[in-house]
């Protein structure tokens, strides 16, 4: 399905851990009344976590997660936000938006230390950022011009985002009504 056939707009919001996926998720799915689907939460609860490796994380069963949301995110209703570290296993036809939260290695350090993250763990997840992991791999499976880098350190940088996607919704939605 083309985007063009949705009547509201698909959200992916990405980013290394602790970057502000689902603060910024759940404050803009509550301002436009659209679905919060947190992948991460979805995949403990519905059990598509397999293999604990080394760090305490498990292995996503990504075929699982696809099929879980196809009929959600891949409808013609839309109006639909998914947050995950991860965004290159999605069918590039569920969204209209990609956004890439970056935050400073301060900052991040921060957040993930106060998460009780243990050194590596916080280490790898800091080197993800500083690398740009996730905005490569947005890149590289999204058309470059609905990938939006935003940075998401401070209460005014959530401000700002919150307003940004909300203005693109609102034209989003004028130019596909
Ligand atoms: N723009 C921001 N400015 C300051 N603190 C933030 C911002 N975004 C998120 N935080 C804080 O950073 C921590 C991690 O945010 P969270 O939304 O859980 O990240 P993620 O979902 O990417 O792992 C939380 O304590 C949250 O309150």
């Amino acid at each position: 399905m083309s985007s063009d056939k949705r009547t509201l707009p698909n959200i992916l919001i990405t980013g290394t851990p602790g970057t502000g996926k689902s603060t910024l998720a759940e404050k803009l799915s509550k301002q436009l009344k659209f679905k919060w689907i947190n992948v991460s939460e979805l995949a403990k609860e519905k059990n598509y976590l397999s293999e604990i490796e080394n760090d305490g994380c498990g292995i996503l069963d990504e075929d699982k997660v696809v099929d879980e949301l196809e009929e959600t995110v891949g409808s013609t209703v839309g109006g639909v936000i998914v947050e995950y570290h991860g965004c290159d296993f999605f069918p590039e036809r569920w969204f209209d938006m990609v956004i890439v939260l970056r935050t400073s290695t301060e900052q991040l350090y921060d957040r993930l230390s106060a998460r009780g993250y243990a050194e590596k763990k916080l280490r790898d997840n800091v080197d993800c950022e500083i690398f740009q992991v996730l905005a490569e791999e947005a890149r590289e499976s999204y058309k470059a011009d609905i990938i939006h880098e935003l940075q998401s350190d401070t209460k005014i940088h959530l401000k700002d985002n919150l307003k940004t996607l909300k203005s693109m919704v609102k034209k989003w939605k004028e130019e596909n009504s």
